[in-house]
């Protein structure tokens, strides 16, 4: 990663000079969402209104949106959302918006233009509409106004469940016919909810992207593709510009496969308490890849070059159907019988089976971190990518604000990167065969990244454990190899706190990522580690849990201030609460046996420093167990059950010391 780290930056005025409107390509962009109740549909209309506005030609744009949870509610959203794009879209583009994101845009307090009052009450009107009818769970007959509409409610039968139904296929807008409030070009707009079975691998987002893939390719087949999650708006209506910057470019490698824009995020607190921003792999680490071969594609905010889902730059591998090939040009109109006819077969669930998508083509299946594991991949074949951080974030995201799912999410993560660091492609054997060697060793860092675990663990625990039973298991302070230690510890905080601090950090925010780091280690990537020795054994099953990006009142507040959020019986919190009793007690009991001349100092000063030092990082779990009384607190029964715990593994450690 320290290579040759790269900062690019764009000009996108200059590229009208370079390329005629008329010529820049076609981009289809795919959003995923799959579950309207931990995904809003308002969220996910509002990602989709934010990239529709886009500062860019407006027939050269189309939409697909992925609908995972099978929902009449997110499909009513979109018909609603596609009426009102008809007038946010000329709104936006005549008073120069550049928050496109209508809810963002109403909560900063903007400008107001004569007919914002206008634009803002159809906003809200919709929004009541949309949130009426996810509040009741379905829709009334009085919501539905055409023919159309009730025939695709239509499908929505006694047996439909989000895991077992037919495909849907809605085609909201269509760029030819319809046209906004002031007589212009809407984009494509399309909704599709691809067929599921239980008895068929759905391959979680990888399958709803190749889905989307080749839905798009039906009907628009655009030479560009945009991956976004439903909660990553627009935050800058001139991202695909900046993306044709490098993708427009005469001289620009004929290998590029994307370019990556990072992941931001609105809505953290001040200290950003979980450390959910994730400077290293969003931001540093991505220079340095920049580098090399190129950073991974972070599951959003990538654009692709839709030929770099067939094959290698050199070696093209051709889809079964010709009309689902990169080159093929769609020329009939989408609403026409034949393209949803296909787009209808492509959809099925049984329509990868057998195939090269998923191995060879397109989004690759076999890891929980698909993004990752298919731009591994991709670099495999001999593409590259490029990081583009322009100053204003493009896009903004949702974290996670609960302890819990903040660790469920990384321990997701870490059996993806477990998947792909140790499958017969791994990045130490493929990767070092097929990938400039830095760049391979980076891939590596990353999928054996929950590995680290071990080490946290361990100096989680055993230094404390030694210390209850008087043993001194590091260098006195005097012997020379104490230093080393001292220079291992310094540096490699030091080295970190630059990183962060040079990457935007503040002290605050640096010193609560060094303590997620640490929970991280004893919870997500233990538990990560475990989960995948079963699931390699055949014992469990893991599948691709949604984060939920639904925040109530409460936990909110809490979250502004910056409290912990325990509050659920999770087995998460119990090594994080057993850490923090161990090294209290630990550390009180060492105090106490220098105090009484049991111990020598300088024999058990490193494990009083790393005693005192976990202590200092488990504060907001000593408050969580006895000082609060809120919601957020930690259950007692997981206080208890650590202390038992603790306790237990402090009579097997002084049996064995
Ligand atoms: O079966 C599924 C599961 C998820 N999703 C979608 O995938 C996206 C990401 O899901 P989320 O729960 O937000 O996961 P995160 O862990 O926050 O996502 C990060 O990590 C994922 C796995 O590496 C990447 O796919 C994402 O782009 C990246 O933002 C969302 O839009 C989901 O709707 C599906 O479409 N189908
Ligand atoms: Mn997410």
């Amino acid at each position: 990663f320290r290579m040759k780290p790269i900062n690019r930056e764009t000009f996108p005025e200059n590229l009208i000079k370079h390329a005629k409107e008329s010529e820049f390509p076609a981009v289809d962009v795919l959003i995923c969402t799959a579950d309207p109740y931990k995904e809003p549909p308002m969220r996910v209309v509002n990602t989709c209104l934010s990239v529709m506005a886009y500062d860019y030609p407006t027939q050269k744009l189309s939409f697909y949106v992925s609908d995972d949870g099978g929902s009449q509610l997110t499909l009513f959203a979109f018909m609603e959302a596609a009426k009102f794009a008809a007038h946010w879209l000329p709104f936006c583009k005549k008073n120069r918006i550049v928050k496109r994101c209508p809810e963002a845009y109403f909560a900063s307090d903007p400008t107001w233009f004569s007919d914002t009052d206008q634009i803002q009450n159809m906003y809200e009107s919709m929004k009541m509409r949309v949130e009426r009818v996810v509040e009741r769970g379905s829709v009334q007959a009085d919501y539905i106004s055409t023919e159309e509409e009730l025939q695709a409610f239509s499908k929505w039968t006694n047996g439909f469940t989000p895991q077992h139904h037919p495909t849907v296929i809605q085609v909201l807008l269509e760029s030819g016919k319809d046209k906004d409030s002031r007589g212009h070009a809407m984009p494509n707009l399309i909704y599709a909810s691809r067929e599921k079975s239980r008895s068929t691998p759905h391959n979680y987002k990888a399958g709803a992207l190749n889905v989307l893939l080749r839905v798009s390719a039906t009907m628009t087949n655009a030479p560009i593709v945009l991956t976004l999650d439903c909660d990553m708006f627009s935050n800058d209506p001139q991202t695909p510009l900046r993306a044709l910057c490098y993708l427009l470019d005469p001289h620009m490698d004929p290998r590029l496969a994307f370019v990556q824009f990072p992941q931001y995020f609105h809505g953290l607190n001040k200290d950003d308490t979980y450390a959910s921003e994730l400077k290293y792999p969003f931001q540093i680490d991505s220079h340095g890849m920049d580098g090399l071969w190129g950073p991974v594609h972070m599951g959003t905010g990538g654009f692709f070059r839709r030929r770099a889902f067939f094959g290698g730059p050199f070696s093209f591998v051709a889809p079964e159907n010709p009309e689902l090939s990169p080159d093929h040009v769609p020329n009939k109109p989408i609403r026409s019988k034949e393209v949803l006819s296909l787009a209808y077969q492509v959809a099925g669930c049984n329509f990868d089976a057998q195939t090269k998508w998923g191995s060879k083509m397109g989004y690759r299946y076999g890891s929980l971190v698909e993004d990752f594991y298919t731009s591994y991949r991709l670099h495999c074949e001999g593409w590259r990518s490029i990081f583009c951080h322009p100053k204003r974030a493009a896009f903004l995201g949702d974290v996670p604000v609960t302890l819990n799912d903040v660790l469920y999410q990384i321990m997701r993560w870490s059996m993806g990167l477990l998947e792909v660091g140790f499958s017969k492609n791994s990045p130490l054997t493929l990767g070092l065969w097929s990938l400039n060697p830095f760049h391979a060793l980076c891939f590596t860092h990353y999928s054996l990244w929950p590995i680290s675990g071990i080490p946290i663990t361990t100096y989680a625990f055993l230094p404390q454990l030694a210390l209850l039973n008087s043993f001194s298991i590091f260098p006195k302070v005097s012997d020379p190899w104490f230093f080393m230690y001292a220079f291992l510890f310094l540096g490699a905080y030091a080295q970190d706190f630059i990183d962060f601090m040079l990457a935007g950090g503040t002290i605050q925010r640096w010193w609560n990522s060094q303590r997620m780091w640490i929970l991280r280690g004893v919870s997500s990537f233990s538990f990560g580690l475990v989960e995948y020795l079963f699931k390699s054994l055949g014992l469990t099953k893991f599948g691709f849990n949604v984060t939920s990006k639904v925040v109530d009142n409460e936990q909110g507040k809490r979250y502004e201030q910056g409290i912990f959020e325990f509050g659920v019986e999770s087995q998460m919190f119990l090594p994080i609460t057993m850490a923090a009793i161990i090294n209290l007690v630990s550390f009180v009991s060492g105090i106490i046996q220098v105090l009484s001349n049991g111990l020598r100092f300088e024999d058990v000063f490193t494990q009083l420093f790393i005693a005192g030092f976990g202590v200092l990082n488990s504060w907001p779990v000593y408050e969580a167990m006895v000082l609060r009384s809120d919601k957020g607190k930690l259950p007692t029964n997981i206080t208890l059950t650590s202390v038992v715990l603790s306790w237990l593994l402090y009579l097997v450690s002084s049996w064995a010391f």
